[in-house]
C-alpha cells in the first residue's frame, strides 16, 4: 500500500499525552498529524479525570448543606437532579473536544480520523489509507478490566460507563481499593447512594505512601460507606426487575443493587495495533516498554502515558519533553528526575508528590531518611459539627533533607501540592521549607511549620 501523506511526527492517539506532545512538536515548525479512533482529549476529557472531578466538585456540595447551619444558614433541600448535571457534564466535556480539535486546526495539525493499526514499515493504516511519520508517537492509552472469570461480571460497569448511567443509583456497589473506586463511591456515597466499597484487603490506596493508606482508609470507615475489608466477589446476578445480587466468598450478599461498577484496574490498548509486526516490545501485562527518551525497542518510534503505564501527570510533561529532543534545536535539558503526583477526588481530597516513604528508603537506605508529619483540623471545620482532619508527610533524604516526598490528605490539599511540586522539582531541602513564609491561616502553612523530624520504624 502506498504512503499517502509524511509528516516530521504521527501520533496515534489523541489523548492528554499524544495532543500535549503533538501541539509542542508544532511550536518548532513539525508537520504533525494526530490519529484519534474517538474523541480527541482522550480518557482524562470524556470518561475520566474531567467527568470525575466534576462529579466530585457537585458531590462537595453536599457537604456545605451539611455545614450550613453551622454557619449561620437556614435553608431548606429539595434534593439533587442527577439528569441536570448530566447533561451539563456533557455539554462541558463537548466543549473541552471542540477546543481540542480547535487547538490541532489552528496549530496547522492534521486531524486523522479513525482506528490506526500498524503496516510492517511503521506507517500507520487508517480505513485503507497509509499514514507515515520521521518519527511516530504511540499515545493510545489504556482500558477498563473486567474481571471476565468471575461469573455475571458483565452485569456491572466500569468507570467509562458511569456517566451513561439512566438514573443515579440509589444502591451502588463498587470493587476495587485504587484512585478510580474511591472517587466513585465518594460521589455515589456523597450524594445520597447507598454505597458499598468492597476491597480484597485490608486498606484501600496500597500503592500509597502508608499514611494516605491507613488514613483513607480510616475515612472511609467513619464516613457514609459502607466498607468491606479483606472480600472477593463470586458472583453477580441479575433480577427480572434489573437490580443486581452480589455474592462473595465469605457468604456476603448484596441485594437489589441498582449499579455494579467494577475499578479493578486498567489494561494497555496495544492489542489491535499490531505491533508484532514493527518490533515494538511489550513487558508480560502488554505495556510497552521503553528507554528514558521513550523510545521503543524499534527506532524513531516513541510511547508514552497510559500505553506505557505511567501516570498522567508524568506523560504530560514527557510528551513535551520528547517534542522538544526531536524538533527544538535550543534544546539542552538533560534527562531530569521528574516527581510524579496524584491527586485523589475524594471527600477528603488524597494527594501524593514524589516518593513514598518506601519508595525513598528502597532508594535511598534507611538511615538516609527524615520524615516529618503532621495532624490537625483545619480552620473550616473549627466551628462545625462534623470534624474533618488533615494529614501532612513530608520524606526527606539526606543530611541536608532534601525533600523527595510529600503526602496528604485533607480539605483543599489538591490545589495545594501544584506550588510544592515545582519546589520539588527545584531540589527544595527542609531548612529552605523552614524559611519560607507561613501564609495565615490557611492548611498549607502547615507544610512549612513542621518540626521535629522522625526516622522511619
Ligand atoms: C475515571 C478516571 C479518572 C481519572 N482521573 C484522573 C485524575 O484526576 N488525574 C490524573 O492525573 N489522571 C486521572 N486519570 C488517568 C488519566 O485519565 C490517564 O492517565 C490519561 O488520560 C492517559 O492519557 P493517554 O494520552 O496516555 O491516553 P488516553 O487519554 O487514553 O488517550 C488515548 C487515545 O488514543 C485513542 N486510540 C486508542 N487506540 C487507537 C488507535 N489504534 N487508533 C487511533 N486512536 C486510538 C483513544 O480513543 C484515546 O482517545 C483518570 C482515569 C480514569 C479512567
Ligand atoms: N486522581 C487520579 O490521579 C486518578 C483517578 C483515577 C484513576 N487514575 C489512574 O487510573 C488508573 C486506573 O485506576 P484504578 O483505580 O482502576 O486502578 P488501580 O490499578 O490503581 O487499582 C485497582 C484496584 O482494584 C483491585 N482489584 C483488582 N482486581 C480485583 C478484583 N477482582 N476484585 C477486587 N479488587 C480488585 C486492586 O487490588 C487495586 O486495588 C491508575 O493508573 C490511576 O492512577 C488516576
Amino acid at each position: 500500500m502506498n504512503v499517502v501523506k509524511e509528516f516530521d511526527y504521527l501520533v496515534i492517539g489523541g489523548g492528554s499525552g499524544g495532543m500535549a506532545s503533538a501541539l509542542c512538536a508544532s511550536e518548532f515548525n513539525a508537520s504533525v498529524g494526530v490519529i484519534e479512533s474517538k474523541c480527541l482529549g482522550g480518557i482524562c476529557i470524556n470518561v475520566g479525570c474531567i467527568p470525575n472531578k466534576l462529579m466530585y466538585h457537585c458531590s462537595s456540595h453536599t457537604q456545605f448543606i451539611r455545614n450550613n447551619s453551622d454557619y449561620g444558614f437556614d435553608l431548606t433541600f429539595n434534593g439533587f437532579n442527577f439528569q441536570k448535571f448530566k447533561k451539563s457534564c456533557y455539554a462541558y466535556v463537548k466543549e473541552l473536544n471542540e477546543s481540542c480539535e480547535k487547538d490541532l486546526k489552528n496549530s496547522m495539525i492534521e486531524i486523522i480520523n479513525g482506528f490506526g493499526t500498524f503496516d510492517v514499515d511503521g506507517g500507520i493504516i487508517v480505513d485503507e489509507k497509509k499514514y507515515k511519520g520521521k518519527y511516530t508517537l504511540i499515545a493510545v492509552g489504556g482500558k477498563p478490566k473486567l474481571p471476565a472469570e468471575i461469573p455475571g461480571a458483565e452485569f456491572g460497569i466500569s468507570s467509562d460507563q458511569f456517566f451513561q448511567l439512566q438514573n443515579f443509583p440509589k444502591k451502588s456497589v463498587v470493587v476495587g481499593a485504587g484512585p478510580i473506586a474511591l472517587e466513585i463511591a465518594g460521589a455515589l456515597a456523597a450524594l445520597g447512594s447507598e454505597t458499598h466499597l468492597l476491597i480484597r484487603e485490608k486498606h484501600v490506596l496500597r500503592n500509597f505512601d502508608q499514611s494516605l493508606m491507613e488514613a483513607s482508609t480510616e475515612c472511609i470507615e467513619n464516613g457514609p460507606i459502607k466498607l468491606y475489608k479483606n472480600t472477593n466477589v463470586e458472583k453477580v446476578e441479575k433480577n427480572f426487575d434489573g437490580t443486581l445480587k452480589i455474592f462473595t466468598k465469605d457468604g456476603l450478599i448484596l441485594e437489589n443493587v441498582n449499579t455494579l461498577i467494577w475499578a479493578v484496574g486498567r489494561s494497555p490498548s496495544t492489542k489491535s495495533l499490531n505491533l508484532d509486526k514493527i518490533g515494538v516490545k511489550t513487558n508480560s501485562d502488554g505495556y510497552i516498554i521503553v528507554d528514558e527518551s521513550q523510545e521503543t525497542s524499534t527506532s524513531g518510534i516513541f510511547a508514552l502515558g497510559d500505553v506505557c503505564g505511567e501516570t498522567l501527570s508524568l506523560s504530560h510533561l514527557r510528551g513535551r519533553l520528547l517534542a522538544n529532543r526531536l524538533f527544538n534545536p535550543k534544546f539542552t535539558l538533560k534527562n531530569c528526575i521528574l516527581h510524579a503526583a496524584t491527586i485523589i477526588s475524594f471527600h477528603p481530597p488524597i494527594g501524593s508528590l514524589g516518593l513514598t516513604e518506601f519508595e525513598a528508603i528502597k532508594k535511598y537506605g534507611k538511615e538516609q531518611i527524615t520524615l516529618y508529619k503532621c495532624k490537625f483540623i483545619p480552620l473550616y471545620f473549627g466551628i462545625t459539627f462534623y470534624k474533618e482532619k488533615c494529614i501532612m508527610k513530608l520524606v526527606c533524604e539526606g543530611e541536608n533533607e532534601k525533600i523527595v516526598g510529600i503526602h496528604m490528605i485533607g480539605r483543599g490539599i489538591d490545589e495545594m501540592l501544584q506550588g510544592f511540586a515545582v519546589a520539588l522539582q527545584m531540589g527544595v531541602t527542609k531548612k529552605e521549607f523552614n524559611f519560607s513564609v507561613p501564609i495565615h491561616p490557611t492548611s498549607s502553612e502547615e507544610i512549612v511549620l513542621m518540626r521535629n523530624g522522625v526516622k522511619p520504624e
